[in-house]
Protein backbone atom coordinates (compact mmCIF):
# COMPACT_ATOMS: atom_id res chain seq x y z
CA UNK A 1 0.00 0.00 0.00
CA UNK A 2 1.23 3.55 -0.97
CA UNK A 3 2.74 5.67 1.99
CA UNK A 4 0.82 9.42 2.79
CA UNK A 5 -2.37 8.39 1.07
CA UNK A 6 -1.23 8.38 -2.29
CA UNK A 7 -2.56 6.22 -5.37
CA UNK A 8 -2.23 5.36 -8.33
CA UNK A 9 -6.23 5.55 -8.38
CA UNK A 10 -8.90 6.85 -6.23
CA UNK A 11 -12.25 5.48 -7.03
CA UNK A 12 -15.36 7.99 -5.86
CA UNK A 13 -18.02 6.05 -4.94
CA UNK A 14 -19.11 2.21 -3.72
CA UNK A 15 -21.59 1.56 -5.70
CA UNK A 16 -21.70 -1.69 -8.40
CA UNK A 17 -19.37 0.75 -10.33
CA UNK A 18 -16.85 2.03 -8.40
CA UNK A 19 -16.82 -1.69 -7.11
CA UNK A 20 -16.14 -2.84 -10.50
CA UNK A 21 -13.46 -0.31 -11.11
CA UNK A 22 -11.28 -1.19 -8.17
CA UNK A 23 -11.43 -4.84 -8.72
CA UNK A 24 -10.11 -4.28 -12.55
CA UNK A 25 -7.96 -1.62 -10.93
CA UNK A 26 -6.24 -4.31 -8.03
CA UNK A 27 -6.50 -6.96 -10.94
CA UNK A 28 -3.78 -4.61 -13.10
CA UNK A 29 -1.29 -4.10 -9.68
CA UNK A 30 -2.54 -0.24 -9.56
CA UNK A 31 -2.80 0.90 -5.79
CA UNK A 32 -6.19 1.71 -5.36
CA UNK A 33 -8.41 3.37 -3.09
CA UNK A 34 -12.47 3.46 -3.00
CA UNK A 35 -14.01 6.55 -1.11
CA UNK A 36 -17.56 6.40 -0.62
CA UNK A 37 -19.75 8.65 1.56
CA UNK A 38 -22.17 6.49 3.10
CA UNK A 39 -21.46 3.78 5.73
CA UNK A 40 -22.19 0.90 3.44
CA UNK A 41 -21.15 0.34 -0.12
CA UNK A 42 -23.73 -0.50 -2.55
CA UNK A 43 -25.47 2.80 -3.52
CA UNK A 44 -28.85 2.48 -5.22
CA UNK A 45 -29.37 -0.89 -3.43
CA UNK A 46 -30.16 -1.59 -0.22
CA UNK A 47 -31.69 -4.33 1.39
CA UNK A 48 -33.12 -4.37 4.87
CA UNK A 49 -35.01 -7.18 6.91
CA UNK A 50 -38.26 -6.85 9.24
CA UNK A 51 -37.72 -7.87 12.97
CA UNK A 52 -39.21 -11.49 11.68
CA UNK A 53 -36.95 -12.01 8.87
CA UNK A 54 -38.91 -10.53 6.07
CA UNK A 55 -36.49 -9.27 3.08
CA UNK A 56 -36.77 -6.36 1.90
CA UNK A 57 -35.22 -4.80 -1.59
CA UNK A 58 -35.54 -1.44 -1.43
CA UNK A 59 -33.46 -0.36 -3.85
CA UNK A 60 -32.80 -2.22 -7.29
CA UNK A 61 -33.86 -6.10 -7.13
CA UNK A 62 -33.98 -8.00 -10.51
CA UNK A 63 -31.58 -9.21 -12.44
CA UNK A 64 -31.87 -10.94 -16.26
CA UNK A 65 -29.87 -13.50 -18.35
CA UNK A 66 -28.66 -10.70 -21.18
CA UNK A 67 -27.06 -9.06 -18.07
CA UNK A 68 -24.05 -10.67 -18.69
CA UNK A 69 -21.79 -8.35 -16.54
CA UNK A 70 -23.92 -9.11 -13.46
CA UNK A 71 -24.61 -12.79 -14.12
CA UNK A 72 -20.88 -13.40 -13.88
CA UNK A 73 -20.42 -11.40 -10.41
CA UNK A 74 -23.05 -13.42 -9.11
CA UNK A 75 -21.66 -16.78 -10.70
CA UNK A 76 -18.37 -15.76 -9.36
CA UNK A 77 -19.16 -14.87 -5.42
CA UNK A 78 -21.69 -18.67 -5.58
CA UNK A 79 -24.60 -16.14 -4.47
CA UNK A 80 -28.03 -17.81 -4.88
CA UNK A 81 -30.57 -17.01 -7.17
CA UNK A 82 -34.46 -17.68 -7.14
CA UNK A 83 -36.85 -16.99 -10.15
CA UNK A 84 -39.47 -14.07 -9.74
CA UNK A 85 -42.74 -15.99 -8.72
CA UNK A 86 -44.53 -15.90 -11.84
CA UNK A 87 -47.70 -17.98 -11.54
CA UNK A 88 -51.19 -17.01 -11.56
CA UNK A 89 -52.63 -14.21 -14.04
CA UNK A 90 -51.40 -10.68 -15.04
CA UNK A 91 -53.81 -7.43 -14.55
CA UNK A 92 -53.95 -5.17 -16.79
CA UNK A 93 -56.48 -1.93 -15.52
CA UNK A 94 -56.55 -0.35 -19.16
CA UNK A 95 -58.86 2.54 -19.07
CA UNK A 96 -60.73 0.84 -16.47
CA UNK A 97 -61.15 -2.39 -18.27
CA UNK A 98 -59.76 -5.03 -16.59
CA UNK A 99 -57.76 -7.26 -18.99
CA UNK A 100 -55.09 -10.39 -18.03
CA UNK A 101 -52.26 -8.86 -20.23
CA UNK A 102 -52.01 -6.24 -22.96
CA UNK A 103 -54.38 -5.20 -25.95
CA UNK A 104 -52.92 -5.98 -29.23
CA UNK A 105 -52.73 -1.84 -30.35
CA UNK A 106 -49.93 -2.06 -27.38
CA UNK A 107 -47.92 -4.82 -29.09
CA UNK A 108 -48.78 -3.14 -32.65
CA UNK A 109 -47.60 0.55 -30.48
CA UNK A 110 -44.24 -1.69 -28.83
CA UNK A 111 -43.41 -3.55 -32.34
CA UNK A 112 -43.06 -0.41 -34.02
CA UNK A 113 -41.00 1.34 -30.97
CA UNK A 114 -38.73 -1.48 -31.26
CA UNK A 115 -37.92 -1.22 -34.97
CA UNK A 116 -36.97 2.48 -33.95
CA UNK A 117 -35.07 1.77 -31.20
CA UNK A 118 -32.80 -0.53 -33.57
CA UNK A 119 -31.98 2.58 -35.55
CA UNK A 120 -29.83 4.19 -32.64
CA UNK A 121 -26.17 3.06 -32.16
CA UNK A 122 -26.04 2.15 -28.38
CA UNK A 123 -22.45 4.06 -28.37
CA UNK A 124 -23.38 7.29 -30.03
CA UNK A 125 -27.31 8.16 -29.96
CA UNK A 126 -26.50 11.56 -30.86
CA UNK A 127 -25.57 9.81 -34.45
CA UNK A 128 -28.75 7.95 -35.28
CA UNK A 129 -29.93 9.08 -38.73
CA UNK A 130 -32.99 11.08 -37.22
CA UNK A 131 -31.07 11.97 -33.95
CA UNK A 132 -31.97 15.69 -34.18
CA UNK A 133 -35.42 15.18 -34.88
CA UNK A 134 -35.70 12.50 -32.39
CA UNK A 135 -33.87 14.54 -29.19
CA UNK A 136 -36.34 17.64 -29.81
CA UNK A 137 -39.04 15.57 -29.33
CA UNK A 138 -40.74 14.55 -26.40
CA UNK A 139 -42.42 11.12 -26.36
CA UNK A 140 -45.40 12.60 -25.09
CA UNK A 141 -45.72 14.39 -28.39
CA UNK A 142 -44.54 11.29 -30.85
CA UNK A 143 -47.68 9.66 -28.91
CA UNK A 144 -50.01 12.21 -29.77
CA UNK A 145 -48.80 12.91 -33.18
CA UNK A 146 -48.94 8.82 -33.45
CA UNK A 147 -52.77 8.77 -33.51
CA UNK A 148 -53.03 5.59 -30.91
CA UNK A 149 -56.20 6.06 -28.49
CA UNK A 150 -55.81 8.36 -25.62
CA UNK A 151 -55.47 4.92 -23.16
CA UNK A 152 -52.47 3.18 -25.67
CA UNK A 153 -50.69 6.60 -25.13
CA UNK A 154 -50.99 6.48 -21.01
CA UNK A 155 -50.62 2.87 -20.74
CA UNK A 156 -47.39 3.92 -22.88
CA UNK A 157 -46.68 6.99 -20.79
CA UNK A 158 -46.95 5.18 -17.70
CA UNK A 159 -45.32 2.11 -18.41
CA UNK A 160 -42.53 2.81 -20.94
CA UNK A 161 -41.49 7.01 -19.62
CA UNK A 162 -42.39 5.57 -16.35
CA UNK A 163 -41.49 1.79 -15.52
CA UNK A 164 -38.00 2.01 -17.44
CA UNK A 165 -37.11 5.64 -17.45
CA UNK A 166 -39.01 6.54 -13.58
CA UNK A 167 -40.35 10.35 -15.24
CA UNK A 168 -43.01 11.08 -17.63
CA UNK A 169 -43.63 10.99 -21.43
CA UNK A 170 -43.77 14.74 -21.59
CA UNK A 171 -40.26 15.44 -19.99
CA UNK A 172 -38.38 12.55 -22.36
CA UNK A 173 -37.47 12.73 -25.71
CA UNK A 174 -37.74 9.88 -28.28
CA UNK A 175 -34.35 9.52 -28.32
CA UNK A 176 -33.11 9.00 -24.91
CA UNK A 177 -36.25 6.78 -24.88
CA UNK A 178 -35.32 4.40 -28.30
CA UNK A 179 -31.29 4.72 -26.92
CA UNK A 180 -32.76 3.56 -23.03
CA UNK A 181 -34.68 0.20 -25.13
CA UNK A 182 -32.27 0.18 -27.76
CA UNK A 183 -29.37 -0.03 -24.70
CA UNK A 184 -31.09 -3.09 -23.49
CA UNK A 185 -32.06 -5.13 -26.87
CA UNK A 186 -35.61 -4.03 -27.48
CA UNK A 187 -38.82 -3.90 -25.62
CA UNK A 188 -40.07 -6.97 -24.42
CA UNK A 189 -36.24 -7.96 -22.60
CA UNK A 190 -36.91 -4.41 -20.58
CA UNK A 191 -40.32 -5.40 -19.55
CA UNK A 192 -40.79 -8.83 -19.45
CA UNK A 193 -40.14 -10.93 -16.36
CA UNK A 194 -39.06 -14.61 -17.60
CA UNK A 195 -36.11 -14.12 -19.47
CA UNK A 196 -35.76 -10.42 -19.20
CA UNK A 197 -34.69 -7.93 -16.91
CA UNK A 198 -37.56 -9.08 -14.28
CA UNK A 199 -36.57 -12.63 -14.41
CA UNK A 200 -34.28 -13.37 -11.76
CA UNK A 201 -33.31 -12.11 -7.69
CA UNK A 202 -31.15 -12.72 -5.04
CA UNK A 203 -30.97 -14.85 -2.51
CA UNK A 204 -30.38 -12.50 1.01
CA UNK A 205 -31.14 -9.73 -1.80
CA UNK A 206 -29.23 -7.98 -3.98
CA UNK A 207 -26.99 -5.55 -1.43
CA UNK A 208 -25.31 -9.31 -0.87
CA UNK A 209 -23.46 -8.69 -4.47
CA UNK A 210 -22.07 -5.19 -3.42
CA UNK A 211 -21.50 -6.58 -0.52
CA UNK A 212 -19.30 -9.58 -1.40
CA UNK A 213 -17.58 -7.46 -3.90
CA UNK A 214 -16.01 -4.77 -1.26
CA UNK A 215 -15.70 -8.19 1.25
CA UNK A 216 -13.24 -9.67 -2.04
CA UNK A 217 -10.89 -6.41 -2.45
CA UNK A 218 -7.78 -6.20 -0.45
CA UNK A 219 -8.23 -4.71 3.14
CA UNK A 220 -8.52 -1.27 3.76
CA UNK A 221 -9.65 -0.47 0.25
CA UNK A 222 -12.92 0.80 0.70
CA UNK A 223 -13.01 4.32 3.21
CA UNK A 224 -16.60 4.72 3.91
CA UNK A 225 -18.41 7.63 5.55
CA UNK A 226 -16.04 9.92 3.42
CA UNK A 227 -17.54 12.05 0.75
CA UNK A 228 -15.35 13.98 -1.69
CA UNK A 229 -16.62 17.17 -1.57
CA UNK A 230 -13.76 18.85 -3.33
CA UNK A 231 -11.19 17.57 -6.55
CA UNK A 232 -8.13 19.85 -7.67
CA UNK A 233 -7.03 17.99 -10.92
CA UNK A 234 -3.81 20.18 -11.96
CA UNK A 235 -3.19 17.86 -14.92
CA UNK A 236 -0.13 16.35 -13.40
CA UNK A 237 -2.43 14.73 -10.25
CA UNK A 238 -5.00 15.04 -8.17
CA UNK A 239 -6.00 15.81 -4.50
CA UNK A 240 -9.16 14.73 -2.91
CA UNK A 241 -10.63 16.68 -0.67
CA UNK A 242 -12.88 14.81 1.73
CA UNK A 243 -15.32 15.41 4.88
CA UNK A 244 -12.24 13.43 6.98
CA UNK A 245 -9.24 14.41 5.27
CA UNK A 246 -7.51 14.39 2.05
CA UNK A 247 -5.77 12.37 -0.53
CA UNK A 248 -3.71 12.15 -3.61
CA UNK A 249 -3.81 10.02 -6.90
CA UNK A 250 -2.68 9.82 -10.14
CA UNK A 251 -5.79 9.33 -11.76
CA UNK A 252 -9.64 9.43 -10.28
CA UNK A 253 -12.66 7.50 -11.37
CA UNK A 254 -16.08 9.26 -10.44
CA UNK A 255 -18.57 6.82 -10.74
CA UNK A 256 -21.23 8.70 -9.09
CA UNK A 257 -24.76 9.46 -10.37
CA UNK A 258 -24.42 12.62 -12.49
CA UNK A 259 -26.30 14.02 -10.83
CA UNK A 260 -24.08 14.42 -7.62
CA UNK A 261 -20.85 14.46 -9.95
CA UNK A 262 -21.78 17.59 -10.93
CA UNK A 263 -22.03 19.19 -7.47
CA UNK A 264 -18.72 17.78 -6.59
CA UNK A 265 -16.11 21.46 -6.47
CA UNK A 266 -14.04 20.83 -9.51
CA UNK A 267 -10.50 23.19 -9.39
CA UNK A 268 -10.06 23.84 -12.09
CA UNK A 269 -13.63 23.96 -12.81
CA UNK A 270 -14.93 21.45 -15.65
CA UNK A 271 -15.17 22.08 -19.15
CA UNK A 272 -18.40 24.04 -19.97
CA UNK A 273 -20.03 20.92 -22.24
CA UNK A 274 -18.82 18.46 -19.49
CA UNK A 275 -20.63 20.84 -17.15
CA UNK A 276 -23.40 21.18 -19.40
CA UNK A 277 -23.91 17.22 -19.48
CA UNK A 278 -24.26 17.04 -16.06
CA UNK A 279 -26.54 19.72 -15.88
CA UNK A 280 -29.25 18.01 -18.34
CA UNK A 281 -29.52 14.69 -16.91
CA UNK A 282 -31.89 14.57 -13.49
CA UNK A 283 -32.67 11.63 -12.02
CA UNK A 284 -35.92 10.04 -12.06
CA UNK A 285 -38.73 10.53 -9.48
CA UNK A 286 -39.96 6.86 -9.17
CA UNK A 287 -41.15 5.40 -5.82
CA UNK A 288 -41.23 2.05 -4.57
CA UNK A 289 -43.40 1.11 -1.86
CA UNK A 290 -43.82 -2.36 -0.15
CA UNK A 291 -46.66 -3.54 1.63
CA UNK A 292 -46.59 -6.38 3.78
CA UNK A 293 -49.13 -9.45 4.52
CA UNK A 294 -49.83 -12.42 6.40
CA UNK A 295 -50.09 -14.24 3.03
CA UNK A 296 -49.93 -14.32 -0.22
CA UNK A 297 -53.58 -13.98 -0.75
CA UNK A 298 -53.62 -13.03 -4.23
CA UNK A 299 -51.72 -16.36 -5.25
CA UNK A 300 -54.95 -18.53 -4.27
CA UNK A 301 -56.98 -15.90 -6.00
CA UNK A 302 -55.51 -17.14 -8.93
CA UNK A 303 -53.24 -13.71 -9.73
CA UNK A 304 -49.82 -13.27 -10.11
CA UNK A 305 -49.21 -9.88 -7.97
CA UNK A 306 -48.23 -8.78 -11.47
CA UNK A 307 -50.49 -5.61 -12.51
CA UNK A 308 -50.12 -2.73 -15.22
CA UNK A 309 -52.86 0.03 -14.69
CA UNK A 310 -53.62 3.02 -16.60
CA UNK A 311 -55.25 5.03 -13.59
CA UNK A 312 -54.56 5.42 -10.01
CA UNK A 313 -51.22 6.66 -8.72
CA UNK A 314 -49.70 3.11 -8.77
CA UNK A 315 -48.56 2.16 -11.98
CA UNK A 316 -47.09 -1.13 -11.59
CA UNK A 317 -47.30 -4.07 -8.64
CA UNK A 318 -45.24 -7.36 -8.13
CA UNK A 319 -45.05 -10.22 -6.19
CA UNK A 320 -42.03 -9.61 -4.56
CA UNK A 321 -42.03 -12.45 -1.43
CA UNK A 322 -38.71 -13.94 -1.18
CA UNK A 323 -38.63 -18.39 -0.87
CA UNK A 324 -39.30 -18.93 3.08
CA UNK A 325 -40.06 -15.25 3.36
CA UNK A 326 -41.71 -15.07 7.43
CA UNK A 327 -44.21 -13.06 5.61
CA UNK A 328 -45.84 -11.79 2.19
CA UNK A 329 -44.30 -8.96 0.03
CA UNK A 330 -46.84 -6.79 -2.61
CA UNK A 331 -44.60 -4.13 -3.88
CA UNK A 332 -46.10 -1.38 -5.95
CA UNK A 333 -44.13 1.24 -8.07
CA UNK A 334 -45.80 5.09 -8.74
CA UNK A 335 -44.07 6.95 -11.46
CA UNK A 336 -43.79 10.51 -12.86
CA UNK A 337 -46.31 12.50 -12.22
CA UNK A 338 -48.38 10.25 -10.04
CA UNK A 339 -44.86 9.70 -7.37
CA UNK A 340 -44.76 13.27 -7.18
CA UNK A 341 -48.47 13.92 -6.47
CA UNK A 342 -47.45 11.20 -3.83
CA UNK A 343 -45.03 13.39 -2.08
CA UNK A 344 -47.17 15.86 -1.57
CA UNK A 345 -48.90 14.31 0.54
CA UNK A 346 -48.18 12.99 4.54
CA UNK A 347 -47.49 9.78 5.10
CA UNK A 348 -50.83 8.69 6.39
CA UNK A 349 -52.69 10.42 3.00
CA UNK A 350 -49.94 8.54 0.88
CA UNK A 351 -50.88 5.29 2.82
CA UNK A 352 -54.26 5.93 2.16
CA UNK A 353 -53.59 6.33 -1.94
CA UNK A 354 -51.86 3.16 -1.98
CA UNK A 355 -54.01 1.16 -0.39
CA UNK A 356 -57.31 2.10 -1.87
CA UNK A 357 -55.33 1.25 -4.83
CA UNK A 358 -54.04 -2.12 -3.91
CA UNK A 359 -57.59 -3.02 -2.66
CA UNK A 360 -58.95 -1.97 -6.42
CA UNK A 361 -56.68 -4.83 -7.72
CA UNK A 362 -56.44 -7.07 -5.72
CA UNK A 363 -59.59 -6.76 -3.18
CA UNK A 364 -60.36 -6.14 0.37
CA UNK A 365 -57.53 -8.02 2.17
CA UNK A 366 -54.99 -6.01 0.10
CA UNK A 367 -56.41 -2.97 2.82
CA UNK A 368 -55.06 -4.58 5.54
CA UNK A 369 -51.24 -5.27 5.59
CA UNK A 370 -49.40 -5.66 8.72
CA UNK A 371 -46.77 -2.54 7.46
CA UNK A 372 -46.31 -0.14 4.65
CA UNK A 373 -42.57 0.51 4.05
CA UNK A 374 -41.56 3.25 1.79
CA UNK A 375 -38.13 4.86 0.92
CA UNK A 376 -37.63 8.03 -0.71
CA UNK A 377 -34.54 7.72 -2.48
CA UNK A 378 -35.43 11.19 -3.98
CA UNK A 379 -34.42 12.56 -0.56
CA UNK A 380 -31.42 10.70 -0.42
CA UNK A 381 -28.39 12.59 0.07
CA UNK A 382 -26.20 10.35 -1.75
CA UNK A 383 -28.66 9.20 -4.61
CA UNK A 384 -30.99 12.11 -5.75
CA UNK A 385 -33.25 9.94 -7.66
CA UNK A 386 -35.15 7.16 -8.70
CA UNK A 387 -34.65 4.74 -10.52
CA UNK A 388 -31.51 6.76 -12.76
CA UNK A 389 -30.53 9.49 -14.67
CA UNK A 390 -31.80 10.62 -18.14
CA UNK A 391 -30.94 13.14 -20.66
CA UNK A 392 -33.69 15.93 -21.22
CA UNK A 393 -34.58 16.95 -24.81
CA UNK A 394 -31.54 18.01 -26.46
CA UNK A 395 -28.87 16.35 -24.56
CA UNK A 396 -27.68 13.51 -26.48
CA UNK A 397 -27.51 15.73 -29.79
CA UNK A 398 -25.46 18.94 -27.62
CA UNK A 399 -24.07 16.78 -24.75
CA UNK A 400 -23.95 13.06 -25.55
CA UNK A 401 -20.53 12.61 -26.85
CA UNK A 402 -18.46 13.75 -23.74
CA UNK A 403 -20.35 11.80 -21.61
CA UNK A 404 -17.64 9.50 -21.15
CA UNK A 405 -14.69 11.13 -22.45
CA UNK A 406 -12.05 11.78 -19.56
CA UNK A 407 -11.33 15.07 -18.25
CA UNK A 408 -7.38 15.29 -17.39
CA UNK A 409 -7.22 13.08 -15.36
CA UNK A 410 -10.52 12.45 -14.32
CA UNK A 411 -12.60 9.38 -15.55
CA UNK A 412 -16.74 9.06 -15.44
CA UNK A 413 -18.64 6.04 -14.46
CA UNK A 414 -21.72 4.84 -13.07
CA UNK A 415 -25.00 3.16 -14.80
CA UNK A 416 -25.68 6.58 -16.47
CA UNK A 417 -22.59 6.42 -18.71
CA UNK A 418 -23.06 2.85 -19.90
CA UNK A 419 -23.58 1.57 -23.48
CA UNK A 420 -25.65 -1.53 -22.79
CA UNK A 421 -28.24 -2.04 -19.50
CA UNK A 422 -28.03 1.54 -19.06
CA UNK A 423 -29.60 2.40 -15.80
CA UNK A 424 -29.06 -1.18 -14.59
CA UNK A 425 -26.43 -3.01 -12.23
CA UNK A 426 -25.21 -4.49 -15.13
CA UNK A 427 -24.81 -0.66 -17.09
CA UNK A 428 -23.04 0.09 -13.66
CA UNK A 429 -20.21 -2.86 -13.64
CA UNK A 430 -19.91 -2.11 -17.39
CA UNK A 431 -18.92 1.53 -16.68
CA UNK A 432 -17.08 0.79 -13.94
CA UNK A 433 -14.40 -1.70 -16.17
CA UNK A 434 -14.55 0.50 -18.84
CA UNK A 435 -13.24 3.41 -16.55
CA UNK A 436 -10.98 1.60 -15.37
CA UNK A 437 -9.81 0.31 -18.42
CA UNK A 438 -9.08 3.78 -19.81
CA UNK A 439 -6.75 4.14 -15.92
CA UNK A 440 -4.91 1.43 -16.80
CA UNK A 441 -4.37 2.14 -20.30
CA UNK A 442 -2.10 5.18 -19.21
CA UNK A 443 -1.03 3.98 -16.02
CA UNK A 444 0.39 0.43 -16.88
C1 LIG B 1 -35.75 1.69 -6.23
C2 LIG B 1 -34.79 1.24 -7.31
C3 LIG B 1 -35.06 0.07 -8.00
C4 LIG B 1 -34.17 -0.37 -8.98
N1 LIG B 1 -34.39 -1.60 -9.57
C5 LIG B 1 -33.39 -2.16 -10.30
C6 LIG B 1 -33.44 -3.53 -10.65
O1 LIG B 1 -34.37 -4.26 -10.24
N2 LIG B 1 -32.42 -4.04 -11.42
C7 LIG B 1 -31.37 -3.26 -11.84
O2 LIG B 1 -30.47 -3.78 -12.52
N3 LIG B 1 -31.31 -1.97 -11.50
C8 LIG B 1 -32.26 -1.40 -10.71
N4 LIG B 1 -32.15 -0.10 -10.29
C9 LIG B 1 -31.02 0.71 -10.77
C10 LIG B 1 -29.71 0.25 -10.10
O3 LIG B 1 -29.89 0.24 -8.71
C11 LIG B 1 -28.60 1.21 -10.50
O4 LIG B 1 -28.48 1.22 -11.91
C12 LIG B 1 -27.22 0.79 -9.98
O5 LIG B 1 -27.27 0.32 -8.67
C13 LIG B 1 -26.31 2.02 -10.08
O6 LIG B 1 -24.99 1.72 -9.66
P1 LIG B 1 -23.88 2.86 -9.75
O7 LIG B 1 -22.65 2.30 -9.14
O8 LIG B 1 -23.82 3.39 -11.13
O9 LIG B 1 -24.43 4.07 -8.87
P2 LIG B 1 -24.80 4.09 -7.30
O10 LIG B 1 -25.34 2.78 -6.86
O11 LIG B 1 -25.66 5.28 -7.10
O12 LIG B 1 -23.40 4.29 -6.57
C14 LIG B 1 -22.83 5.56 -6.40
C15 LIG B 1 -22.13 5.56 -5.03
O13 LIG B 1 -21.44 6.80 -4.88
C16 LIG B 1 -21.63 7.27 -3.56
N5 LIG B 1 -21.41 8.72 -3.60
C17 LIG B 1 -22.21 9.68 -4.12
N6 LIG B 1 -21.61 10.88 -4.04
C18 LIG B 1 -20.42 10.69 -3.43
C19 LIG B 1 -19.33 11.55 -3.06
N7 LIG B 1 -19.36 12.87 -3.30
N8 LIG B 1 -18.26 11.00 -2.45
C20 LIG B 1 -18.19 9.65 -2.22
N9 LIG B 1 -19.18 8.80 -2.56
C21 LIG B 1 -20.28 9.31 -3.16
C22 LIG B 1 -23.04 6.85 -3.21
O14 LIG B 1 -23.24 6.78 -1.82
C23 LIG B 1 -23.11 5.47 -3.87
O15 LIG B 1 -22.69 4.44 -3.00
C24 LIG B 1 -33.02 0.39 -9.31
C25 LIG B 1 -32.76 1.57 -8.63
C26 LIG B 1 -33.63 2.00 -7.63
C27 LIG B 1 -33.30 3.27 -6.86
Amino acid sequence: MPRYGYYDAVVVGAGFAGLSAAHELVRAGLSTRVLEARPRVGGRVLTRYLPDGTQLDLGGQWIGPTQLNITELVHRYGIETYPTPGEGAMIVDYGGERLTGSPPEIAELLAEIDAMARQVPVAEPWNAPRAAEWDRRTFASWLADRGCSQVAARFLDRVISGGLLAGSASETSVLETLFYIASAGGVEPLLGYEGAAQDTRIVGGAQEIANRMAADLPAGTVHLSDPVLRIEHDGSGVRLVTRLGEQWASRVIIAVPPMLAGRIQYDPPLPGLREGAFQRMPAGTALKVHAVYPEPFWRADGFSGVARSTSGVLTETVDNTPPNSPRAVLTAFAYGEEAILLRRRDAAERRRIVLAQLGELFGQRALEPDELVEFDWLAEEWTRGCFSGHFIPGGWTSFGAVLRAPVGTLHWACTETAVRWNGYFDGAVESGRRAADEVRAVLT
